[in-house]
């Protein structure tokens, strides 16, 4: 179980982190999603002491990373990927974290094996693409068989293929009773992956729940339809907190009525309907729109509608 209680880091007067308070349980992947500048890289660096508090604390399993007498075969940390000696083969790289926390040489095959690189295990890292460089870094994070994983932007650089492969590697992880919290800047990512989602903008807590929740708290989604007598529609649906807009010719986006009362109330004004649908969010959706205020950088052509 990863904890973070009031964590809050402050460089200057930036607020990276603001208050933050969470918890990544054991048995799911838990997602840590934030726009760029966020704050997630910050978050995990605090928690595996590479950076301090200004206040507050994160904790695994209830300690501090530094009070963990044997951090490595506790937490399996992959923060950047690129960061491996690059002169060094894929099993020279391994074979030295090994040596240097007591972990037996034999593992370096099973994380190989488990990450898909034992055909290029005696590559130099250095020539990796960025997709071999995070599954060697998963590798190293998986070398101590911890029971807490954390992955800084596993997915990127990852193609469907190797997707697919984290997504099972980690769901498999957490079935093991793990607990697995990855970063990511995109829901469209964490979305097949995480069970959980805890959600960051500008260093404070948006959301914290099961995907499935996050979606329904998003809003109830809108009803689309299309008339050739839009106007005449649009004039008998309106009603204190529903909102119709008209989304081009014959199309009306409708929000605070369902699917079942546009089709009746158009029926009793004979309204003809060509189409008639619910359109709930999407996470990716969701997530914009819950994360719309807090985006540091944003170019001119995304600005918030
Ligand atoms: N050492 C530092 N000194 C000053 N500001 C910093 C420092 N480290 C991070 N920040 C600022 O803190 C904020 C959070 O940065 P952080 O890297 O944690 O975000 P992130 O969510 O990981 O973003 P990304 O998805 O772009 O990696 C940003 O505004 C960043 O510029």
């Amino acid at each position: 179980m990863i904890t973070a209680e009031h964590l809050t880091k402050r460089y200057g007067e930036k607020r990276a982190v603001e208050d933050l308070s969470f918890t990544a349980r054991p048995g799911v992947v838990t997602g840590f999603l934030g726009p760029n500048g966020a704050g997630k890289s910050t978050t995990m660096r605090m928690l595996v002491g590479l950076d301090s508090p200004t206040s507050g604390r994160i904790t695994i399993d209830g300690r501090l990373y530094r009070e963990l007498p044997d951090p490595l075969r506790h937490v399996g940390v992959m923060l950047d990927a690129r960061a491996v000696h690059l002169g060094r083969s894929a099993y020279h790289h391994l074979l030295a974290v090994a040596r240097t926390h007591d972990i037996p040489g034999a593992r370096v095959a099973e994380v190989l094996d488990l990450v898909g690189l034992s055909a290029v295990a005696h590559r130099r890292a250095g020539g990796f693409s960025l997709g071999m460089s995070q599954r060697l870094g998963v590798a190293t994070a998986l070398l101590g068989d911890p029971q807490v994983l954390v992955l800084d932007e596993p997915v990127n650089g990852l193609d469907p293929d190797g997707v697919l492969w984290i997504r099972r590697l980690l769901a498999g992880l957490a079935r093991e009773g793990r607990t697995v919290l990855l970063s990511s800047h995109l829901m469209s990512e964490l979305s097949l992956i995480a069970d959980d989602l805890v959600v960051i903008g500008q260093g404070r807590l948006l959301a914290a729940s099961t995907a499935q929740d996050f979606v329904a708290s998003a809003g109830a989604g809108t009803v689309r339809v299309a008339s050739p007598q839009s106007a005449a529609l649009a004039a008998a649906l309106q009603g204190p907190g529903i909102t119709v807009a008209s989304t081009g010719d014959e199309n009306l986006e409708i929000h605070g009525l369902d699917a079942r009362d546009v089709g009746t109330i158009a029926a009793g004004h004979g309204v003809t309907l060509f189409e008639l649908r619910t359109h709930r969010l999407t996470l990716e959706e969701a997530f914009m729109q819950i994360t719309r205020d807090a985006v540091e950088y944003r170019t001119q052509q995304e600005a918030p509608r």
